[in-house]
């Protein structure tokens, strides 16, 4: 069977307007890139000290050498598209490309990591946005145009939408091209399956933590059913498993100093993954409100983050409601409470 590249796929696409074309280029400028990051990953510590830390960042995130080269590979891929602003984790400011250009593009060139050395799998991501002017990075996530990422694993995968569903192409190693191999990815509504980092549970809020007793009270909780943990820490892959078999991840605001809005960052990070989602008939709030509709202040911007199967992501959003409407650990989230009905 022969598979449509990614090229083919979004040749009929883009015939439709210059934007679009635009578009087209700067995704095969990330999917270029991403075969070098790729190649990179795969040789590991025979390309050198990729998990060495360089330095920090200013709300003290290390910086390691891996960050940095795959940020350099993804700005270089960049200015060869119509790409005016970039904006990236690893600069405190949003660059200028090509002032030509008609579009803005933030991106996460190494998500996870903290997983460099551990032979884990990592990931670049992307959001694609119209330019407008220096503000261009601050428009709400509703307002991009493409957004999507790439996937470091057994696989290299590319994860993209441009508002016609969530598509994933697999990289052909033999021929180098991206080939489609699921046409309209689908969040399972319903799931037994969540991601959270347990580890911070004495500090999150009494809305998380009731919605994780239940899920751990498992078939004799409330819920009435076993629940099953996973959590990569990559966030990409916890996004790519969510699509294949549902779930939901949840890096909420918690009491340590510096995570009142979680870890994630709202432009680069939980805007992209927020589209695919939608996408793909899944969800992503930050606990409550839809992250899409969130008007970044600057940035590099954490919002507490909440995505995956429509009706647990809608549960945690109801049990953040009551546990506003009653602060203290209220009858409500009692054994019997009306919530846990
Ligand atoms: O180490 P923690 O607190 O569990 O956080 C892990 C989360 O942070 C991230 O690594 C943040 O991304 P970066 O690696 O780009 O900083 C996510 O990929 C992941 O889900
Ligand atoms: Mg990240
Ligand atoms: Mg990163």
């Amino acid at each position: 069977m022969t598979r449509p590249t990614l090229q083919d796929h979004l040749e009929g696409w883009s015939q439709a307007d210059a934007l679009r074309r635009d578009i087209a280029s700067a995704v095969i400028a990330l999917a270029d890139a991403g075969r070098q990051i790729s190649e990179l990953l795969a040789a590991g510590p025979l390309a050198g000290a990729l998990a060495n830390v360089r330095g920090y960042h200013a709300d003290g995130d290390s910086q390691k050498e891996l960050d940095v080269i795959t940020d350099d590979l993804v700005r270089e891929a960049l200015s060869e598209a119509p790409v005016a602003l970039f904006g990236s984790e690893e600069a405190d400011a949003a660059v200028v490309l090509n002032p030509a250009g008609t579009l803005a593009v933030a991106v996460d060139p190494l998500d996870g990591s903290s997983n460099i050395d551990t032979n884990a799998t990592v990931g670049t991501i992307f959001s694609i946005l119209p330019y407008i002017g220096t503000d261009s990075l601050l428009q709400t996530g509703r307002a991009q145009l493409a957004a999507g990422f790439l996937l470091y694993g057994p696989q290299t995968a590319l994860v993209l939408t441009v508002g016609d569903g969530t598509q994933i192409f697999i990289l052909d190693r033999a021929s180098g091209a991206f080939l489609l191999a699921e046409q309209r990815a689908l969040v399972l509504p319903e799931t037994a399956e969540y991601a959270i980092n347990a580890s911070n549970l004495r500090h999150w809020d009494v809305a998380i933590r009731c919605y994780i007793e239940d899920c751990l009270a498992g078939a004799d909780g409330p819920r009435g059913k076993d629940f099953n943990t996973r959590w990569v820490a990559s966030m990409v892959a916890d996004v790519y498993r969510i699509l294949v078999r549902g779930g939901v991840y949840l890096y909420p605001g918690d009491a340590r100093r510096g995570y009142g809005h979680g870890r994630l960052r709202l432009v680069y990070e939980a805007n992209p993954v927020a589209f695919l989602m939608e996408q793909a008939q899944g969800s992503a709030t930050d606990g409550r409100l839809p992250i899409l509709d969130i008007v970044p202040e600057h940035l590099h911007q954490r919002v507490p983050l909440v995505f995956g199967s429509r009706a647990e992501v809608e549960r945690i959003a109801r049990y953040h409601r009551d546990a506003a409407a009653m602060p203290e650990r209220s009858p409500l989230f009692g054994r019997r409470g009306l919530l846990r009905a």
